[in-house]
């Protein structure tokens, strides 16, 4: 049987720049019609394990929030302790009835698919790993720091702080509406997120996961958390996220319209906390089509004067003492670049009493 251990033979890093040089991804091993995968992607046993979901009908899934009303008074208090519940017991939600039509969640997903399936020439023409403005794509924003690639490539495209054309950015995102109910529900003031500016650096990624002739061996993206305050995720029909719920995994269910959001490190830290930044991660995709996710990812863009982050204090009280200790920027970056998705996150390194 295939394993991901170096054999004698083998020479993995050899073998993974050959890939990344051929600058054709897994669409184009996909389309090349191989039916089986390059061992570079092949994951170890205990990843393999367990790739289903929990699917009795009595499993529980992802919280979904209609956000219809919310400026009526009555109903934002509703939805601010739906927020507040989710982003503490699941760290994801879905919204629904955000306002952004229909038409541009399709056309955004469309768009970044039509990237993925222009030819060789042409794609690769933009394929790189310069990563921090501009557009980047690539197979594997980790190819180089994880022990097993995933089955999928990325467009990724930094919006802001150095703006791109914001056109087919959804409307939430530029309304903030999320971050004032995420702030609210901490108690905090509606506009305290944004005075933080958490949603003034963003970075969007069209994730293309193409077909993969053997999904047992290999995942679309490994488990991870996101490292950044908050993640806006839109999928396509096709399926396959999954979120870390108890000791289970549970399916993130394509619903259409609905844009997925989670907490990532950044705010289970600076919210005490209070909101979950969880686990979740892609199955490699089965369907002859490929699956198609675009994330935004929220990032703060201006640290505070002392250079260092932690805790609000607002947020720390005797009852509730800091559980994390304050990090710098640069122990952020030396963090996320030294590593892949698949190892230790910021947030085991500085929880306090580690
Ligand atoms: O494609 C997806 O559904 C998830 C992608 C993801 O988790 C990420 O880019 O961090
Ligand atoms: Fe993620």
């Amino acid at each position: 049987m295939a394993t991901a251990t170096p054999t004698l033979d083998y020479d993995r890093m050899e073998e993974v720049k050959k890939f990344d040089e051929s600058k054709m991804g897994v669409k184009g091993l996909s389309d090349s019609g191989i039916t089986s995968i390059p061992k570079i992607f092949i994951h170890a046993p205990d990843t393999l394990a367990d790739l289903k979901p929990n699917s009795s009908h009595t499993s529980p899934s992802i919280p979904i929030i209609d956000l219809s009303n919310i400026y009526s008074n009555h109903h934002r208090e509703q939805i601010i302790s739906q927020v507040k519940e989710a982003a503490t017991n699941w760290g994801f939600f879905q919204v629904i009835n955000h306002g952004i039509c229909q038409s541009v969640l399709d056309s955004t997903l469309k768009a970044i698919k039509s990237f993925h399936e222009q030819p060789h020439e042409v794609k690769s023409k933009y394929y790189t790993r310069k990563e921090g403005s501009g557009v980047m794509y690539a197979s594997n924003n980790d190819l180089y720091r994880t022990k097993a690639a995933c089955w999928h490539d990325s467009l990724q495209m930094w919006m802001a702080p150095v703006p791109l054309n914001t056109e087919e950015i959804p409307e939430i995102c530029r309304k903030e509406v999320v971050m004032e109910l995420l702030s609210e529900g901490l108690g905090l003031e509606a506009g305290k997120f944004k005075e933080l500016t958490f949603s003034d650096s963003r970075c969007m990624v069209g994730h293309c996961y193409p077909y993969c002739p053997q999904p047992n061996l290999t995942v679309g993206i490994t488990a991870h958390t996101d490292p950044g305050v908050v993640t806006l995720l839109l999928q396509d029909e096709i399926g396959g996220l999954q979120v870390k719920h108890g000791d289970g995994w549970v399916e993130v269910k394509p619903v259409h319209g609905g844009l997925i959001i989670n907490v990532g490190d950044f705010l289970q830290i600076v919210s005490n906390g209070e909101y979950k930044s969880v686990q979740h991660r892609v199955v490699a995709n089965s369907c002859k089509k490929p699956r198609i996710s675009v994330v935004e990812f929220f990032n703060l863009s201006r640290w505070r004067e002392s250079g260092c982050y932690g805790p609000l204090p607002e947020l720390i009280s005797n009852e509730k003492p800091a559980m994390y200790r304050d990090f710098t920027m640069q122990e952020c970056l030396d963090n996320f670049y030294s590593k892949g998705l698949d190892s230790k996150s910021l947030l085991d390194k500085i929880k306090i009493g580690n």
